[in-house]
């Protein structure tokens, strides 16, 4: 067990993770090579990471595909053991998943399913209830509350996969939610929902957030989930953490500047607007700019004088512009350039 900063719900050290990945060359010689000398190439998934999340806070957990999220949230919820480091979750290490840890956490994966795919999710619900030891009388209460809050009713009792995506998913969060869990590690629970139903998971945790003081840990590829959920993020890049702070700070993490947002009351052509910035959007009577940081007073003053506007607002760039520029290079990363290379004869 590590010393904990005192009163953190999820405290991380120089966590670690690798992963063994056996490789053969393709074809029937491959197989018979990879027979009497397999190679192992050793995959550095998560490498020191080392973060401590308060009670009730909810952060954004971001980065490029492959850079070690679910591993980390794995590692979190207990569902895999670190390579090194350590991790305490409310006072529990999760590696050895004790009942105690388990009855205060949930891990979402908006990929995965726990419900039973040939049952009525309330069949689902039952078993968690028992699984959960959940008192009737608290069961019912949860099951009212999140069936208003999520619109539930009508399709508890229709086979799960007879349920379209969204409420699927929707009654995922609901099972994974029943026990009421102080923390919430969520990997992708909007995932391939339309943006209502994205609003209403994401309406539903900021609400539980609120009404239980959970702590969230929440990634997606949808920044709208993290901009309108979390103040914090930490944002991770091939195994390493490379950002943490808040929204504000990661938008200026981008050297790419502020957006200068025009109206026109005469159209004026883009040529004549990119002397002023990059020009990202016009249509003659609206446009978009991107200029340097230091220069936004300047710019903003010359557009005024020069042209005939009729609105101008300065803003910074979206969680996605910035995201866009810092990661360009996620191909790369995704070939894992610092990956260790082991082989090994068996
Ligand atoms: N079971 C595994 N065996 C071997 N390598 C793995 C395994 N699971 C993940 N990896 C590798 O570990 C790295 C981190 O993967 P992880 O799934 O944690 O990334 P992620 O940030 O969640 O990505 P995404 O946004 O694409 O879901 C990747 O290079 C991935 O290929």
């Amino acid at each position: 067990m590590t010393t904990s900063t005192p009163g953190a719900a999820v405290h991380v050290r120089d966590l670690k993770k690798q992963y063994a990945v056996h490789e053969k060359d393709p074809g029937l010689a491959g197989s018979l090579r990879a027979f009497v000398s397999r190679k192992t190439r050793l995959v550095d998934a998560v490498k020191s990471v080392s973060f401590d999340l308060a009670p009730g806070e909810v952060v954004g957990f971001l980065g490029p595909n492959g850079a070690g999220k679910t591993t980390t949230l794995k590692m979190l919820s207990g569902l895999l053991h670190p390579s090194g480091g350590s991790v305490e979750v409310l006072g529990f290490e999760p590696r050895r998943r004790q009942r105690e840890y388990l009855r205060q956490m949930t891990l979402v994966m908006g990929q995965k399913q726990q419900l039973i795919w040939d049952l009525p999710a309330l069949d689902s619900f039952l078993v968690n209830q028992a699984i959960y030891e959940i008192p009737d009388a608290q069961y019912h209460a949860t099951m009212r509350e999140f069936t208003e809050v999520l619109g539930l009713e009508g399709i508890l009792k229709k086979q799960v996969r007879k349920l379209s995506l969204g409420e699927r998913m929707k009654c995922e969060l609901a099972a994974a939610l029943l026990h009421r869990p102080k923390i919430l590690f969520l990997d992708e629970p909007t995932i391939g929902l339309d943006v209502n139903m994205q609003e209403a998971v994401r309406e539903f945790v900021r609400e539980y957030n609120r009404k239980e003081q959970a702590t969230v840990m929440l990634t997606s590829h949808y920044m709208a989930d993290v901009t309108a959920l979390a103040r914090r993020i930490l944002v991770i890049d091939a195994g390493q953490l490379v950002f943490d702070g808040d929204l504000a700070s990661l938008a200026e993490q981008g050297s790419g500047g502020k957006t200068i947002r025009l109206q026109l009351r005469r159209p004026v052509s883009a040529e004549q607007l990119a002397t002023y910035g990059d020009v990202s959007r016009s249509d003659g009577l609206s446009a978009e700019l991107t200029v340097p940081r230091r220069e936004v007073s300047a710019r903003a003053a010359r557009l005024l004088n020069e042209l005939d506007v009729a609105d101008l607002t300065v803003e910074d760039p979206s969680i996605e512009a910035v995201m866009a520029e810092l990661f360009g290079h996620s191909k790369e990363t995704q070939h894992r350039e610092t990956q260790k290379e082991a082989v090994s004869h068996d």
